[in-house]
């Protein structure tokens, strides 16, 4: 799904493999990351608090940590390094939490800007819109959280208290579940929307900051929703 996303963006990958929960076998992928001489290596899992995550420390040893948990849904343990190698050269490295979730949003987020900043994009956030919700979103009192939704220009797709059912306009329709472990949370979701960090609902109908993470040229026909 990275390499897809990655190879999707316009990037060179190379793909190191599977390493083992050993701190051998997690070293001997950094070291074959450095030998290939890629600029940026990203990893996925092993990053967590477990007895045999053995990125961190690894990372910690070789380099330099700049952050290392993040206070984000999902996405906490997500770390950031940098190495200086020899010749002047540096790798930076994006330590992305294992849940399949966790790792894709994380990608968006944070290792995508930091391609496009790399290959000389000016402005290389993810692109920020204000749409509609067209469900109820729970939200989080202990994280932010990078909600997975599927962003359409239509009619509402669902009824809203006090919304004109006629009226065309940005709706974004919830993945569902988002347990970080639930791929399907990321399936055909196009943004991601920026919930706050509270306790309490936020009401259909809400307009809500949402990052882009697709071309919106592939997103879905406006549909007729079940009543
Ligand atoms: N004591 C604590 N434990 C945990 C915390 C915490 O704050 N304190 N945070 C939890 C959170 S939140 C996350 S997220 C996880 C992330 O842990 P890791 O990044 O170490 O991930 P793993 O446990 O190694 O892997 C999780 C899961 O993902 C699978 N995986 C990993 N890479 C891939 C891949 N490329 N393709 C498919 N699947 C992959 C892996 O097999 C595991 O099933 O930590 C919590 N714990
Ligand atoms: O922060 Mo973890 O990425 O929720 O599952």
């Amino acid at each position: 799904m990275l390499i897809a996303a990655a190879a999707q963006a316009g990037y060179q990958v190379t793909d190191l493999g599977i390493a083992r929960d050993t701190q051998g076998d997690v070293a001997g992928c950094l070291d074959s990351a450095i030998a290939k001489g890629v600029d940026v290596l990203i990893t996925t899992g092993g990053v967590s608090m477990g007895d045999r995550d053995w990125v961190k420390p690894l990372l910690q040893a070789k380099g330099t940590i700049h952050f290392g948990r993040v206070l984000m849904k999902p996405g906490k343990p997500l770390t950031f390094a940098t190495l200086e190698l020899p010749q002047g050269r540096q790798m930076l490295v994006f330590g992305l939490p294992g849940n399949p979730v966790s790792s894709f949003v994380c990608f968006h987020l944070v290792a995508l800007p930091a391609l496009r900043k790399m290959a000389g994009w000016a402005s290389p956030g993810l692109r920020r819109v204000h749409v509609r919700l067209a469900n109820d979103i729970k939200m989080d009192p202990e994280r932010p959280e990078y909600h997975r939704a599927t962003l359409q220009y239509s009619k509402c797709p669902t009824s809203v208290p006090g919304v004109d059912a006629s009226a065309y306009g940005w709706w974004a329709l919830s993945t569902g579940k988002q347990a970080s472990s639930r791929l399907l949370s990321a399936r055909s979701a196009n943004t991601l929307l920026e919930i706050p960090q509270t306790s309490g609902v936020l009401p259909a109908g809400s307009t809500v900051p949402a990052l882009l993470i697709e071309d919106l040229q592939g997103m879905p026909e406006p549909h007729a929703v079940d009543p």
